[in-house]
């Protein structure tokens, strides 16, 4: 292989660069550059031909090393002889293979690059320059008389060009030749250095069309080669553009991201800042707590001192103490056992003063139950002292629709209470007006004297006040019948039953209130009640039940007595009573029935007797006591004479008030006939059904009350004043009776 091929292979096998070469990183410019670099090349050649002569013959590998051996050639053929047109050597076709060498195979992109780019760069290619140097070697050191071997080499690096007028001429070079020796020394040698001259001249031009052809071609060969770097530099280009503008994309994101991480950072650096503050607020904080509490700690030392000193004072007297309650555990024992000594003597004391209570209670008990029973007597008596038939009149309010009567109410007079302290006796005064037979007015005064004379202020409360002592001799076991008396609607179903409030209560659930709050109180003395509660009617002198089953009564009631003269009446309701509010059920169950019977049959009410009555059982087990006592409240039927009630005109009525009167009379003389006390007296109880039914509740020591229930209206005068009469009537056979004089 020779020295040139040895050069151009490598260059040929040089592997394109796969980085990116510094020349080419640094785009446009550099190509430019190489542009300019052939250009300067192209200039510099004939300017400076020896310059870089030398630098070949001193071994320089300059890009512009080919131009130099052409310029060099050129200088070398000023000693030009035609033995240097020898063949072509394989050396010197060799040397002309740069011509068409494939320069611009060279595929060093950057070693391509930095060559054509200065022509005085070091870095230029090795195969121009190994071409170049035969012929700089030859043309410039060499003497012209030794240059034929150069000029062989430069003539061989000119003839590869076909056709050039130097191949023309070399033929006539090679026949003058042998006519230059025989041309004389004379004119002769002067033509034939003429010639010479010529020939000289003619090699110079035609070396020098060569040379501007190899140059073009040359110039041809790199302009390709630099299409090819710019076209390759240009795929290169957009291929970093794109990585450029990927790494520009990645190098803002990661500026974005460090922007971010900037921000976490800061934010960071700012709560770190407010951490630092705080900590450093807490650090203040507790030195001060340090300063406080070392202050505190110096507080407590000294205390400690105190206190340690204190403690070993303590100590001592503990040790004292320790000796002090061991005596005092001595005397303590010996008090203990004084204690015990002085306990039991307490015991025994105590259970004799517990005897002795028990005794005392025993005897207070005993004296209390004798009180009790001398209470019962005495109650009895003072009763019995205000009269076991006693007579109440009762003056009812006129009421709204009553103001406008045309007689008004009637002109009524009540006595003073201090008489009616002074007497026991209650006066009451009605005026009447009426003609004589000569047609005069005439002006009577009729004056009654009763028990108690209520007039229309009093309330239930005043009126029941009196009646109390009564309820509470019920418990005593003396039979109580409270009658309500008078013409109808003048107020006996208000007295006896009165209203639904507490305030306007009538007799009936007054008396039963209290005579369960009273067997409540006796039950401290060893006293235990039963009650019941039994509510029948009498009409017609026929009884019916007012708490029996079904909304009116069809059972045939009669009255029976046994063998103890114990009173009943057949199938009547009779309701076990353990509390007052019982009492409230079975008086609204009678008036229901009540109310049914008077739709069924006109106003039976008014014109029936109605009893209610209460039996009531006591037994005291400590006083081996019992009891048996019954209260009758009899809500009369209306007093009215045939006449003003209407019943002359009707037959039913007739037998109603004819019934009624009866009934009526007859209780005004079992009354009458009680009154007079005697002994195994007759009294005449069969005369009627009520006297019958009530027979039981009017005998014996039984209390009576007589209510006459009063109308204020004028016009009610004349019924008025025969209530009066009839209850004088009554309480005038009390009045009279032996039994309160003799007392007396
Ligand atoms: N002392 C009073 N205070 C207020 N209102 C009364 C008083 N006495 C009776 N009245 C009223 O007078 C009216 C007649 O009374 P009540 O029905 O009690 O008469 P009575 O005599 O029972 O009649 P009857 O025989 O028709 O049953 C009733 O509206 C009653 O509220």
């Amino acid at each position: 292989m020779s020295e040139d091929q040895e050069n151009v292979a490598p260059i040929s096998r040089i592997p394109r660069p796969t980085g990116t070469s510094p020349a080419l990183k640094s785009g446009i410019p550099t190509l430019s550059g190489l542009g300019l670099g052939l250009g300067v090349a192209k200039r510099k050649a004939p300017s400076s031909p020896i310059q870089p002569a030398k630098r070949v013959a001193s071994g320089s590998n300059g890009p512009n090393s080919l131009v130099q051996s052409t310029s060099t050639a050129r200088k070398a053929s000023s000693g030009f002889v035609p033995t240097a047109r020898k063949p072509v050597s394989s050396t010197g076709s060799s040397a002309g293979r740069p011509v068409a060498a494939p320069v611009g195979r060279l595929s060093g992109t950057s070693t391509r690059s930095a060559s054509l780019a200065s022509t005085s760069s070091a870095g230029s290619s090795s195969t121009i320059s190994t071409r170049a140097r035969p012929a700089g070697i030859g043309a410039t050191k060499r003497p012209p008389a030794s240059a034929s071997a150069s000029a062989s080499a430069s003539t061989s690096a000119v003839r590869p060009i076909p056709g050039s007028r130097l191949g023309k001429s070399a033929g006539p070079g090679r026949g003058v030749s042998p006519g230059f020796g025989g041309v004389g020394m004379g004119s002769g040698s002067q033509a034939k250095s003429h010639n010479v001259d010529g020939l000289q001249e003619l090699i110079e031009r035609e070396m020098s069309q060569i040379e501007s052809q190899n140059l073009i071609a040359l110039k041809q060969n790199a302009d390709r080669e630099a299409r090819q770097h710019l076209s390759a530099a240009s795929e290169e280009l957009a291929l970093l553009r794109s990585s450029h503008a990927r790494e520009v994309e990645e190098l803002e994101k990661q500026v974005q991201r460090k922007d971010r991480e900037k921000r976490g950072l800061e934010e960071e650096l700012r709560e770190s800042r407010d951490e630092i503050s705080r900590e450093r607020q807490t650090v203040r904080d507790l030195k001060q707590s340090m300063a406080e509490q070392s202050t505190q700690h110096m507080t407590l030392s000294a205390q400690l001192t105190a206190s340690q000193s204190q403690l070993s004072i303590l100590q001592a007297e503990i040790q004292r103490a320790t000796l002090s309650v061991s005596s005092m555990k001595a005397e303590l024992e010996v008090g203990r056992q004084k204690a015990r000594d002085a306990e039991d003597r307490a015991l025994k004391k105590i259970q004799d003063a517990e005897e002795d209570r028990d005794k005392r209670i025993a005897e207070i008990e005993e004296q209390l139950r004798t009180a009790e029973t001398i209470r019962r007597k005495l109650h009895n008596q003072v009763q019995e002292l205000k009269g076991n038939i006693r007579v109440f009149a009762r003056v009812r309010p006129a009421l709204a629709h009553e103001a406008e009567s045309p007689d008004g109410v009637a002109e009524i007079k009540y006595g003073d209470e201090r008489k009616e302290a002074e007497t026991g006796q209650s006066e009451i005064t009605f005026k009447s007006r009426s003609e004589t037979a000569m047609g005069k007015e005439r002006e009577q005064v009729h004056s009654f004297l009763f028990d108690k004379v209520f007039d229309p202020s009093a309330g239930q409360k005043d009126v029941f006040e009196e009646i109390s002592m009564l309820a509470q001799s019920v418990l005593d076991g003396y039979n109580v019948c409270i009658f309500a008396y008078g013409q109808t609607g003048s107020g006996k179903s208000w007295t006896m039953e009165g209203g639904d409030s507490d305030e306007t209560a009538g007799m009936i659930p007054r008396a039963i209130d209290m005579i369960f709050t009273a067997s409540a109180h006796l039950k401290d003395r060893g006293w235990k009640y039963q009650m019941e509660g039994q509510f029948l009617e009498v009409y017609n002198e026929v009884i019916n039940d007012l708490l029996g089953s079904g909304q009116f009564d069809t059972k045939k009631h009669e009255i029976k007595h046994d063998k103890e003269g114990k009173m009943s009446v057949t199938d009547a309701v009779s309701i076990p009573l353990s509390n007052p509010r019982q009492v409230h059920t079975l008086l609204d169950r009678a008036k229901s029935r009540r109310a049914v019977a008077a739709t069924l049959m006109n106003e039976r009410s008014s014109r029936s007797h109605s009893v209610f009555t209460l039996k009531v059982r006591g037994v005291n087990p400590l006083t081996d006591e019992s009891c048996e006592a019954m209260l009758n409240l009899v809500d009369l039927a209306g007093s009215e004479r045939l006449a003003s009630s209407g019943a002359d005109s009707n037959k039913d009525r007739m037998k109603e008030t004819i019934n009624i009167n009866k009934s009526l009379s007859a209780l005004a003389d079992v009354i009458g006939a009680l009154g007079q006390g005697q002994a195994g007296g007759h009294v005449p109880y069969r005369n009627s059904t009520l006297t019958r039914l009530l027979q039981s509740g009017l005998s014996g020591s039984s209390k009576t009350l007589m209510m006459c229930n009063l109308s204020p209206l004028s016009a009610h005068l004349g019924e008025t004043l025969c209530s009066l009469r009839f209850a004088t009537k009554v309480n005038s056979t009390v009045v009279g009776a032996a039994k309160k004089q003799v007392t007396k």
